[in-house]
């Protein structure tokens, strides 16, 4: 039978292979053990900078297809975020099928850290949701090659007080794009959830006299945060519709979306969550219709990435809020290009990163 050009390119899109050249993902790698039950994909976007550094994500995927598509996606998105934060390392992840509240023991991540140790150290993996710095201490009875390991075992302990610096970086550094000043006084903030990163961040901004409005799925937390720094909790879907100056995504991903956009009032959106744009391309493009300034997640939620990384090169905490700081001025830096170009934010930030790693490919092709 001859195959249309549609059924192919539809094959294509469903093959293991097709995915892996969509996005040029160098490796990916299933590793299953019957006695742990472990079930597992590694995936390596790129090692071009340094070894690809990624979280492990345990997760109760719905479908193996999902749990593929969910790797791809992460590890190239850590591609990018380890690219445009000038660090040496590349992209990867991982994600273990199972409940991290009932699958877990010792003998699973084990043996995961097994599969971990016979990649060479190409990848080098950290904790993710569904996995705690227990996990990771498993992992490295197994192999060296983890990281974001407890503070009492010389590694650098909870990214998240990091990481929300360097979201504060890049909120003023939209600010000074959009309002004229990276000073925060007197601002209206929407804070969309505060859990580790988004409590850090509340309280940065809260020692900047803001008016910072929060809101979460826990209720103990907005108890905590507001009685904390005096702000204020409105409504899950409220907090859309409010007239703010800056809306801070720090929840879940893809929570700007063709649901959203229209609602909001804000000149800038800047957060910690990943993936925050359900569609990149559509909602990047509508930001920017909209006049909104969009600092790319992946840019300034980088703090996490960066103290991590720390641990690789000998951790010191200083030099982690250090290289977090410069996050300031990557976010300027982009968004002025961003503007030049007339493209949206996310697009630019993309294409920095893809410069970066194609100038440091053509370097090391020299032995
Ligand atoms: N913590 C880090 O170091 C780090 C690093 C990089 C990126 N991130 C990203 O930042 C985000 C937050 O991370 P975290 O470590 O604070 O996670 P967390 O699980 O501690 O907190 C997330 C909070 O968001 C709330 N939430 C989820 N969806 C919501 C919604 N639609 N509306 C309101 N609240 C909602 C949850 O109830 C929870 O309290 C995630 O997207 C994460 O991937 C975190």
């Amino acid at each position: 039978m001859v195959k249309t050009k549609e059924v192919k390119q539809q094959q294509q899109d469903l093959s293991v292979f097709g995915q892996l050249a969509e996005h040029n993902h160098e490796k990916v790698v299933f590793c299953h053990d019957q006695d742990t039950g472990l079930k597992a994909i590694i995936a390596v976007h790129s090692t071009v900078l340094g070894p690809a550094l990624g979280g492990t994500r345990m997760w109760g995927y719905a479908s193996e297809a999902e749990a593929l598509e969910d790797v791809l996606r992460l590890s190239r998105g850590m591609t990018y975020k380890a690219a445009i934060s000038g660090l040496n390392i590349g992209g990867g992840k991982a994600v273990i099928i199972g409940d991290a509240a009932k699958d877990k023991s010792e003998a699973l991540f084990r043996k995961f850290g097994r599969f971990i140790k016979n990649l060479n150290g190409c990848f080098v993996t950290a904790e993710d949701i569904g996995t705690t710095s227990k996990d990771m201490e498993y992992i490295r009875m197994e192999t060296e090659h983890v990281a974001g390991m407890p503070e009492t075992m010389g590694g650098g302990g909870d990214p998240s007080p990091v990481m929300a610096y360097g979201t504060y970086m890049g909120i003023k550094a939209a600010a000074k794009k959009a309002f004229g000043t990276d000073s925060l006084e007197g601002k209206k903030i929407a804070v969309q959830g505060v859990g580790n990163a988004g409590a850090f961040l509340v309280e940065l901004l809260a020692k900047e006299n803001t008016k910072v409005f929060i809101t979460d799925i826990y209720a103990d937390r907005l108890r905590d945060v507001s009685s904390k720094y005096g702000a204020q909790v409105v409504g899950m879907d409220e907090i859309y519709d409010l007239d703010v100056d800056i809306f801070s995504p720090c929840g879940l991903g893809g929570t700007i979306n063709d649901k959203t956009i229209n609602r909001l009032k804000c000149r800038v959106i800047a957060g910690s969550a990943n993936n925050q744009l359900r569609d990149e391309t559509v909602h990047g493009q509508a930001l920017l219709e909209r006049g909104i300034y969009y600092a790319p997640d992946f840019l300034i939620n980088a703090g996490g990435l960066i103290n991590v990384y720390a641990e690789l090169v000998g951790y010191n905490r200083e030099r982690a809020y250090a290289q977090a700081e410069r996050i300031y001025g990557y976010t300027l830096d982009l968004l002025q290009k961003a503007e030049e170009e007339g493209i949206p934010t996310q697009q630019a930030a993309i294409r920095m990163a893809e410069k970066r790693i194609a100038e440091i490919s053509k370097l090391k092709s020299t032995y």
